[in-house]
């Protein structure tokens, strides 16, 4: 593992857009910096210009006229896919069918000339990282999906690239095993320090996996940070429902107060924004007793989500809040409760036209 260790590149995007040839704007100029063994993830919906962004990156697509792409601070524009050394996984995998798991794995060592003991060696290694072992001679068509993930990851990082791209890698995958194998590539990214950008339109797997997030919107980039940042502190009512479940409540702010449906809540921060909308996480409501608290509504539904249940609760004029109350909370509906939110849990976001 030790040999494998410490090969990523960083890469710079410098006004990197795409119009394709029939008009069509995937993406809009776009700067974005990728550390040295830093895992970025690229996220968004269907559509918004995540894979346009990494086929620029890997080579397979050409930037608009003005886009640089850097490797190391070398500008790597015109070269092409080949000479990048860069690895790909796809969310189909690519693999030959007909070959075994080693011939695969070795491909891209054996038409490099690597020797044949020293592709042995690597393959072993990559083998035992990526959780195959006992399946070396099977044929790809003899392996189900996860394996055949596991050989395409194995593969795709043979040839020790400075940058492995993966574009939706476990999207094909049944949700238990989607979740297994995102802990072990999250376990195998890191012990190879590769420099890595991974599309999903999957916010948890973006939120387990990236050391930061870029979340796309339209071919725009709506905010780049960590995933605590994007999470806790989203720029736009967009990256707040995106990224996890948000309450979005449009209400007038009165002197350091949000008028709520079910009453008032004081707010931190900048009160005076002229128009603005609150987002508060369903997990920042506490349920209290009902007489006391400054918010109250009746429950309207509880799902019971095993750690944990989703309440909806209706307000006054029948504005209706997400609260994930702990699973010990007696709930239910048609109940009243008391809600209680710290101000600081309030943040206030530009609303949107
Ligand atoms: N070769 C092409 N010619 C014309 N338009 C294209 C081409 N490739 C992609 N597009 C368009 O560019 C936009 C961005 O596509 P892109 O594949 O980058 O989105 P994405 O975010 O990866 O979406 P998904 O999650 O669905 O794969 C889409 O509107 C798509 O239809």
């Amino acid at each position: 593992m030790s040999a494998q260790a410490g090969h990523g590149a960083s890469v710079h995007i410098e006004a990197c857009g795409k119009t394709f040839a029939d008009g069509t704007r995937a993406l809009e100029p776009a700067t974005l910096e990728i550390a040295r063994g830093e895992t970025l993830v690229l996220l968004g919906p269907s559509g918004c210009g995540k894979t346009t962004m990494l086929r620029i990156i890997a080579g397979l697509e050409v930037p608009d006229t003005g886009g640089r792409v850097l490797f190391d601070g070398k500008d790597i524009t015109a070269v092409p896919i080949e000479r990048r050394n860069v690895g790909m996984v796809f969310q189909s995998y690519a693999l030959f069918p007909n070959m075994t798991v080693c011939d695969n794995i070795g491909y891209g060592l054996k038409i490099r000339g690597v020797s044949e003991k020293e592709r042995a060696a690597r393959i072993a290694e990559l083998v035992a990282l990526t959780n195959i072992s006992g399946l070396e001679n099977r044929r790809i068509d003899q392996l189900s999906g996860g394996q055949r993930q596991r050989v395409a990851l194995a593969r795709a990082v043979a040839i020790r690239p400075g940058i492995l791209l993966l574009d939706e890698p476990l999207t094909a995958l049944d949700a238990a095993l989607r979740d297994r194998l995102r802990g072990e590539l999250n376990r195998l990214l890191r012990a190879l320090g590769i420099t890595t950008i991974y599309v999903t339109h999957d916010q948890s797997e973006a939120m387990e996996l990236g050391d930061r997030i870029v979340v796309m919107e339209k071919g725009t980039i709506a905010q780049i940070g960590t995933p605590r940042e994007i999470y806790f502190t989203p720029k736009s009512r967009f990256v707040a429902e995106f990224i996890g479940a948000a309450n979005i409540v449009e209400a007038a702010i009165e002197n350091g107060y949000l008028v709520l449906p079910g009453g008032r809540q004081p707010i931190d921060g900048d009160a005076n924004i002229p128009a603005a909308v609150a987002m508060i996480r369903p997990e920042t409501i506490r349920v209290v007793e009902a007489g006391s608290a400054p918010l109250s509504g009746v429950i309207d539904s509880v799902s019971f989500i095993g750690d944990r249940q989703r309440l909806v609760v209706r307000g006054a004029s029948n504005r209706l809040l997400t609260v994930d109350a702990p699973n010990t909370v007696q709930a239910r509906p048609g109940e009243r409760i008391g809600l209680s939110i710290s101000p600081d849990a309030v943040r206030l976001l530009p609303s949107e036209n």
